[in-house]
């Protein structure tokens, strides 16, 4: 089990008592894709924080390959589990041009890497010289959403929460978005978490899915996934 989270609950400070996320009982295995259905605030992208270490439960347990662990995660957990969010805008610095963000990782994991090799690896994005020197502002929303999941895979995470990943794009760059999750997948044995609430795409992207209803996390089986 790659994590596996017991009785995880979560109240906003401000919320007067309102449980967002409600004992959460969920288990993610290796390879596998788990979808997190339900309507808009049912608590699927709190945990989703939860999960990707942003936010601190209230109580509850979380591990990552059996060792208990907590937020902000260090080392291995670290590196480990990532988030790719609706909005990739909130994942980059708006100040600083593609080329310096898309370099982060590889210094802060001091993972080898050259300019030529930078460019090949992009080109798999749809990315290419030209896009590395703009800042967030000057990318479309799917050149973003790209640049965002090629950050996150070039540091080799075990597990990815994809907190409605497509929801802002358009058909063309969601399946785009969508198959190189997949193609990743098939290669790397990689874990995806997908909120989403879209029925149709947990179906076609899960093997299991959890029904999130105030808070409420319940198991579901999807069909099997397609891949
Ligand atoms: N920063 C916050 N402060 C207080 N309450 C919040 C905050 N963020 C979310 N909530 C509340 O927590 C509950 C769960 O919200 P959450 O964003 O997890 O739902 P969601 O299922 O992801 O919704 P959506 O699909 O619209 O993103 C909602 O009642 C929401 O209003």
């Amino acid at each position: 089990m790659i994590l596996q989270t017991e009785k995880l609950t979560y109240k906003y400070p401000n919320s007067h008592g309102h449980t967002a996320v409600d004992q959460a009982d969920i288990s993610l295995h290796k390879g596998e894709t788990v979808g997190l259905f339900g309507e808009s605030g049912s608590g699927k992208s709190t945990l989703g924080l939860i999960l990707a270490g942003l936010i601190k439960p209230t109580s509850g347990m979380l591990r990552h390959n059996g060792e208990k662990i907590s937020a902000p995660y260090k080392g291995a957990h670290r590196r480990g589990i990532q988030i790719l969010f609706q909005h990739p805008e909130i994942s980059f610095n708006p100040a600083l041009i593609l080329l310096k963000s898309m370099t982060e990782p590889y210094n802060i994991y001091a993972l080898p890497y050259s300019y030529s090799s930078l460019l090949e690896y992009l080109k798999h994005y749809g990315l290419y010289e030209e896009h590395l020197y703009r800042t967030p502002a000057q990318l479309s929303g799917g050149e973003l959403q790209r640049a965002a999941l090629a950050r996150i895979l070039a540091i080799q995470p075990e597990v990815i929460v994809l907190d409605e990943p497509t929801s802002m794009l358009d058909v063309i760059t969601q399946v785009q978005i969508m198959n190189i999750l997949k193609d990743y997948q098939s290669k790397n044995n990689v874990s995806y978490i997908l909120i989403s609430h879209n029925r149709i795409l947990c179906e076609k992207m899960c093997g299991r899915i959890y029904k999130v209803e105030n808070g409420v996390f319940t198991e579901e089986y999807g069909r099997p996934t397609d891949k």
